[in-house]
């Protein structure tokens, strides 16, 4: 029997689709690369270490509202996970000693903030309470396709002034909004991390929709850390597609989606079997479905426009540390951010990010050590070329350039280490399939917010894409939103 839905990839985006439409009934089979699902949400094991691949501070996983996207993918397959409530969604370590905690509470992150600048206090305020507007927005709806008439007439008859708000802030950047309201440059550059630890642009450049998101998620359902790491939504997303009747075959690298008559029928594996299916979803990057698995002379106008207006954000450079557990004192937080010199907020090596994800599940690491995941922006171009030995040497050189900057916040780190792996853009394109080991796309110039983002849909009848490179961009619970809206408009192109 003919699949109803293909879905090549099992990232967070494609494994949603995957389990929305399952949940519905149809016949689903999810075709994957690697060994294991989840992607950059996936994870890896050394010597006892549960490494997270890439995501690490997870939204989504909040008990309320509509905007819980990963717990609502869960439950609709009867599946849930324990999730762990972190304190501190950030503790940045900038230049100029704006040394800060981002807390759970709003109130408390908000007089934090005040407190290094007392005379933008109303600034501030006006701000961030306008993120809570958009948030608010968002929270009070049925989060579903943008592409389906139907749902969009329900919605706005529903909550008319929650639809108007969303409409209002789709074309808004969050620095323009931040710049209506703040002057002082020192707490521009401020919003600009806040936003570019995320998004991977400044303020300017982020979509006020997902500024809005994150900076008001983090006070609501907060950020939780999965139990048993990273990788456990995507085992049980699995768990869950297979009690709804849908199949997930690994070590099934798709290299061509086939068409006729200008439709896609099916998809070609690299041992050359085929699968047929009504509808195909691709999770690989847009790069990846429009010059790869499609022939790239015959890329879609539309798509040509996409990659005019976005292009592919740096991979990179990661160290995997176990570290004994004497490194860090008693009330560390368990994500950091480090820059030394605004200047170099958005170069390769400029900002540190860094997780420490058994500060909440102590059980990822052997008795007494830690897994400290510090990345920064590497750009593939600087790693090609190398013969094994250079290679190695470079990986090896710019690991320690690294930990010596984090011997600032984490005295004693040099000498505790237990653990270390590098990964590299390298790694990223090999591991996790995506051109280049991207992000995911940024915008090559300021567009106007979301509304050059691309919905699933493609210029190619039957079929779709889902994950970070559709609406509304990179993040789980982003991921996340375009599952459902993928599989809700696949659902009733289907007639399900
Ligand atoms: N450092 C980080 O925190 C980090 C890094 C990268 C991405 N992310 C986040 O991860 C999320 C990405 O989720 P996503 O759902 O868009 O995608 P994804 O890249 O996580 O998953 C895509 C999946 O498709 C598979 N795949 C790709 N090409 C394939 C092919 N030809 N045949 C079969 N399988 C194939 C890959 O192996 C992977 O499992 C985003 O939220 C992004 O922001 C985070
Ligand atoms: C009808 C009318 C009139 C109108 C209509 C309108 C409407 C309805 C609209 C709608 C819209 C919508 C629905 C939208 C949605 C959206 C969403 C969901 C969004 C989301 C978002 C999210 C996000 C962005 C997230 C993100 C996150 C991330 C990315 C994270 C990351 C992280 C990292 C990288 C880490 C860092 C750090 C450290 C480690 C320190």
């Amino acid at each position: 029997m003919t699949n109803d839905a293909i879905v090549i990839g099992s990232g967070i985006g494609g494994l949603v689709t995957a389990t929305q439409l399952a949940a519905k009934g149809a016949k689903v089979l999810v075709l994957e690369r690697y060994l294991i699902p989840g992607g950059s949400a996936g994870y890896f094991e050394r010597q006892g270490y549960r490494f997270d691949v890439g995501a690490s501070m997870i939204f989504g996983l909040g008990q309320n509202g509509t905007t819980n996207l990963l717990t609502r993918a869960l439950s609709a397959v009867n599946v849930s996970q324990e999730a762990i409530a972190d304190p501190v969604q950030i503790h940045y370590h900038l230049p100029q000693g704006l040394n800060l905690k981002v807390d759970r509470v709003y109130e408390k992150f908000l007089q934090n903030l005040i407190a290094h600048f007392p005379h933008e206090d109303q600034g501030i305020r006006r701000f961030y309470d306008e993120c809570q507007k958009v948030f608010k927005c968002l929270n009070s709806m049925d989060l579903l396709s943008l592409e389906e008439p139907w749902y969009l007439l329900r919605v706005f008859f529903q909550h008319p002034l929650a639809c108007l708000g969303l409409a209002k802030y789709l074309p808004q950047n969050a620095g323009d909004v931040a710049r209506r309201y703040i002057k002082d440059p020192q707490l521009l550059k401020f919003i600009d991390m806040e936003c570019y630890c995320w998004s991977v642009v400044p303020s300017d450049m982020t979509p006020m929709i997902n500024a809005g998101m994150v900076f008001s998620d983090r006070h609501y359902g907060g950020v939780n850390y999965p139990k048993g790491g990273v990788g456990q939504i995507a085992q049980k997303l699995v768990e869950g597609l297979e009690k709804a009747g849908g199949k997930i075959q690994y070590q099934a690298r798709v290299t061509k989606i086939l068409t006729e008559q200008g439709k896609a029928v099916g998809v070609q594996l690299a041992n050359g079997k085929v699968y047929r299916g009504k509808r195909i979803v691709s999770n690989a990057t847009r790069w990846d479905t429009f010059e790869r698995l499609l022939p790239v002379e015959e890329m879609p106008h539309n798509e040509k426009k996409w990659q005019q207006n976005y292009q592919k954000s740096p991979s990179f450079l990661s160290l995997h540390i176990g570290v004994k557990k004497s490194v860090l004192p008693a009330g560390t937080e368990c994500h950091h951010i480090l820059l030394e010199d605004w200047q170099k907020m958005t170069a390769a090596e400029g900002t540190i990010f860094v997780s420490i994800p058994t500060l909440l599940d102590p059980d990822l690491a052997p008795n007494g050590y830690h897994i400290i995941h510090a990345f920064t922006p590497h750009w593939i171009d600087d790693w090609q070329k190398l013969s094994v030995s250079e290679y190695e040497a470079k990986k090896e050189e710019a690991a320690w350039r690294i930990i010596d900057r984090l011997e600032k916040i984490f005295p004693g780190l040099d000498a505790g280490l237990d653990y270390l792996e590098v990964g590299t853009p390298r790694t990223h394109r090999r591991f996790l399939g995506r051109q280049d080991g991207t992000y995911g796309p940024i915008p090559r110039r300021k567009l106007w917010g979301l509304l050059n983002m691309p919905f699933n849909r493609t210029a190619i009848p039957g079929l779709y894409c889902v994950g970070d490179s559709t609406f509304p961009g990179q993040g789980l619970n982003a991921v996340a939103f375009s599952g459902f809206a993928c599989a809700h408009r696949i659902a009733v192109d289907l007639g399900f």
